[in-house]
């Protein structure tokens, strides 16, 4: 799905307004009845409703919910703040409807004036929405305040208000904590950055009509993650197949105490659909990696804590993993220039291989052209520098993309992948019970296996971290994001992959 910054928003809105045509007023009622169905689907018309409403459309769309839910036998009540009485036109004419329709909102001029809600009432944030110009001052800020004080829940109208759709938040700015966000048609970039992301709540996109030829034809350079664009490349197994057909994974991973890591990438690149896997481990982890995966190959070097540099392997790898659990050791980072040196095509690079890239620049001539790179925000930071804010650090990502030719994915609640043609693609499976030990394994496990069975590198970023966080929602699901481990992510790779190919693989 695009993500459009508010300029754009704006051109979409005004491109339907004249196409369609609507009007805007009527495009107002199209959104408010969105929000107002989404309401009534969750929360009975006993729930007191408590909408407070700014003076542009924002406001507009407040007012106009309100109606609507008391026209659907809520008890719906809406207070307008204002220190002035200048209302955007829709805001007036909806002001004038609710009016009509029987009571009109009341106003609050002060921040004493702010209501005591009924006990267990439905808040509705519509202070302000994408018009915002300004960190929140005087009465608008005493009143975000307040509702940040109750203990209700909190359901914010397209963004909180205060909160900027793409820009960082201000410093010392505040803005609504909402519990539910419902934007109208996209994503916001705020939504899925990880500094203003968390105020928003859980965000649910509700579709108002924007006209379908204006998003399809204008270009953005954000988009997100879903089965839908998953659907466009996943390719089903072919029936008449063979173990070559998907290809030759080599894994380079473990060291003395982490022959996990090497374990879960192995599994994970083997449950994600590789024909055959070859790790490339210290001797220390033949035995116990042989008897917990036969499935996988060993080669092991002469060393028996860490990787060295070995004989030439001229076996024609299709894809290549390296990082999980390898330690940064100088014979490692000689055994890492060499893999590099002898790749010939796009690797997968995580953990300590990054590391050993942050402390040894001059590697990066080796690192083959699209190439996958899957570093934390602190990884990033060792290769990058550390950044003012999340778009400044997106600013980077494009730079650094575009440089080595490289994708990279910058792990995190919504993995954002960049490409070296400066597009970013932001995940959206996933949860908190992916933050554990192990959890960065899978996932270079998982990217090393879809690059063997040549997908392409941008295919393999997008599937894997898509499939990634599908395993872990299967997981948290069965198992609680508490007590799932990433050998559970593996364990339920399955499931994601059956939930992708669709209905018909399952019988
Ligand atoms: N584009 C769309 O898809 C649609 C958008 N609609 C709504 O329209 C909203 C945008 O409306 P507007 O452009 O009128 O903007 P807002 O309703 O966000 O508010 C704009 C007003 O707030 C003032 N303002 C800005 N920063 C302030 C601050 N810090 N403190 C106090 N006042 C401040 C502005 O000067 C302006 O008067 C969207 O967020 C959405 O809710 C819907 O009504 C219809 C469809
Ligand atoms: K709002």
């Amino acid at each position: 799905m695009k993500v459009f910054t508010t300029p754009l928003i704006r051109d979409a809105d005004a491109y339907t307004i004249r196409h369609l045509p609507i009007s805007s007023t009527d495009l107002m009622e199209k959104a408010a009845t969105a929000c107002a169905h989404w309401i009534c689907s969750r929360f009975p018309a006993t729930v007191p409703v408590c909408v407070f409403c700014g003076t542009g459309n924002n406001g507009g769309d407040g007012l106009a919910v309100t109606r609507l839910l008391r026209a659907r036998g809520y008890t719906a009540q809406a207070w307008l703040v204002t220190s002035a009485d200048r209302l955007s036109p829709d805001c007036a004419i909806n002001r004038e409807r609710l009016e009509q329709a029987g009571e009109g909102p009341v106003m609050i001029r002060s921040a004493t004036e702010f209501p005591l809600l009924p006990a267990g009432a439905l808040v509705v944030d519509a202070l302000l929405g994408t018009g915002l110009t300004r960190p929140l001052s005087g009465l608008m800020r005493d009143i975000v305040l307040r509702i940040n004080d109750l203990h209700n829940p909190v359901i914010s109208v397209d963004i909180p208000s205060g909160m900027y759709a793409d820009q960082p938040p201000a410093k010392d700015g505040i803005t609504v904590r909402a519990t539910h966000t419902l934007s109208f048609m996209f994503y916001k970039l705020a939504f899925l950055l990880p500094a203003s992301a968390p105020a928003a709540g859980k965000v649910t996109v509700l579709p108002i009509g924007l006209h379908p030829d204006y998003i399809a034809e204008t270009p953005t350079p954000y988009q997100t993650i879903d089965a839908r664009l998953i659907r466009r490349f996943y390719k089903k197994r072919a029936a008449f197949s063979h173990k070559g057909t998907y290809g030759h994974a080599l894994l380079a991973a473990g060291s003395f105490g982490k022959m996990g890591a090497a374990l879960l990438s192995a599994r994970a690149c083997l449950c994600s659909g590789a024909g055959l896997l070859s790790c490339r481990i210290p001797r220390c982890g033949y035995i116990p990696l042989q008897t917990a995966l036969p499935e996988a190959m060993c080669l092991c070097d002469e060393e028996e804590t860490h990787l060295v540099p070995g004989e030439r392997d001229d076996t024609p790898y299709q894809s290549i993993g390296i990082g999980p659990g390898i330690g940064q050791h100088p014979d490692t980072v000689r055994a890492l220039e060499q893999l590099l040196q002898g790749a010939g095509s796009p690797v997968v690079l995580d953990a300590d291989a990054l590391n050993i890239l942050a402390r040894h620049p001059e590697l990066w001539k080796h690192v083959p052209a699209g190439s996958l790179l899957t570093p934390h925000p602190k990884e990033f930071e060792r290769l990058f520098g550390p950044d003012a804010d999340d778009f400044a650090r997106l600013e980077k990502m494009r730079k650094a993309c575009a440089e080595h030719s490289v994708y990279i994915i910058l792990k995190g609640h919504h993995s954002c992948t960049c490409t070296p043609e400066g597009n970013f693609f932001f995940n959206t499976s996933g949860n908190a019970g992916m933050a554990t030990a192990g959890s960065g394994d899978t996932l270079t496990g998982i990217l090393t296996g879809l690059l063997a069975q040549r997908y392409t590198p941008l295919e393999t970023a997008l599937l894997g971290t898509y499939i990634h966080g599908r395993a872990g929602d299967h997981a948290a699901a069965a198992l609680s994001p508490e007590s799932m481990l990433a050998s559970d992510i593996i364990d339920h790779l399955g499931a994601a992959f059956l939930e992708i190919a669709g209905t018909d693989m399952q019988h």
